[in-house]
């Protein structure tokens, strides 16, 4: 993703690319960067966030593991950089950004919903950052409707077997060869279901949304979670 993004902003005629660091590098490099883009680990993310809002530099990253206890970490180092913008986007891709709005739109209508998502097997987290804040905001849609439990009677159970369970969404994780990032969004009520699909089949997709990150969030001081508050301006 860090090279895709490199030729992206290197081809986009109204950005400068000023630095292109990995692993080795320093982060000092970014001194005179307006903004970081930042695709990395979950495990080094917070520390490179960190670095940016100090020296402020507005960020704009897709690594994922964000979890909201992770935000507010974020959140805490920006009350005390509040010129500085952080853009935490789990997908860059259109149709992933609108897939998250049907399936929220959806969610109050359906009893039941389950979530899959399928990846590349060098992918290091599970699940993807896509389908936790797809999740989260199923849950919360199922909330303010009034929803209840998913029905499941599971009552025996190979550990993993029913997934993992985020705000009480089931999400299954699928690694294949030949993948890139595909994800299912599988609703069901009474005689029906209702499958929403997006699937990336080349990181091509994901450029238009990194590059629309870097315009914006110079001018959105704070946190921005997620495209959907970029898009439709
Ligand atoms: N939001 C979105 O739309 C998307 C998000 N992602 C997410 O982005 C993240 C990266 O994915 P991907 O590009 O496939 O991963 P890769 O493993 O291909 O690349 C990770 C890169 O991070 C660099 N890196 C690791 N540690 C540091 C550090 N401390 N400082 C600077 N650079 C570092 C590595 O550099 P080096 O090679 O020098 O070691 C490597 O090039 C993942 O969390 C993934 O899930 C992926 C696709 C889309
Ligand atoms: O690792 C990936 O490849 C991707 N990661 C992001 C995620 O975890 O949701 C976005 C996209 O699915 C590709």
């Amino acid at each position: 993703m860090g090279a895709e993004s490199v030729r992206a902003i290197a081809a986009a005629d109204d950005l400068e690319l000023v630095a292109e660091l990995g692993s080795g590098d320093a982060l000092d490099t970014l001194a005179d960067a307006e903004v970081a883009v930042e695709f990395t680990r979950p495990d080094v993310v917070l520390d490179n966030i960190e670095w940016c809002v100090g020296h402020g530099v507005h960020v704009v990253t897709g690594t994922t593991g964000f979890t909201p206890e992770r935000l507010d970490t974020v959140r805490g180092w920006l009350a005390d950089s509040p010129g500085v913008g952080v853009a935490v986007v789990p997908n860059f891709a259109l149709g992933a950004v609108l897939m998250m709005r049907f399936a929220e739109t959806a969610a109050r209508y359906f009893e039941s919903v389950e979530i899959v998502e399928l990846h590349h097997p060098q992918k290091v987290d599970a699940p993807s950052g896509t389908a936790r804040l797809t999740a989260e905001r199923i849950a919360a849609a199922r909330s303010s409707a009034g929803l209840g439990a998913i029905p499941d009677a599971t009552s025996s159970e190979l550990e993993g077997a029913r997934g993992a369970s985020i705000d009480g969404i089931p999400v299954h994780s699928v690694r294949a060869r030949g993948l890139v990032a595909h994800q299912e969004v599988l609703f069901g009520a009474a005689g029906e279901t209702l499958t929403i699909r997006h699937d990336s089949f080349d990181r091509a997709s994901f450029m238009p949304g990194v590059l629309l990150a870097v315009r914006s969030v110079v001018a959105r001081p704070g946190l921005t979670i997620g495209l959907d508050p970029l898009l439709d301006r």
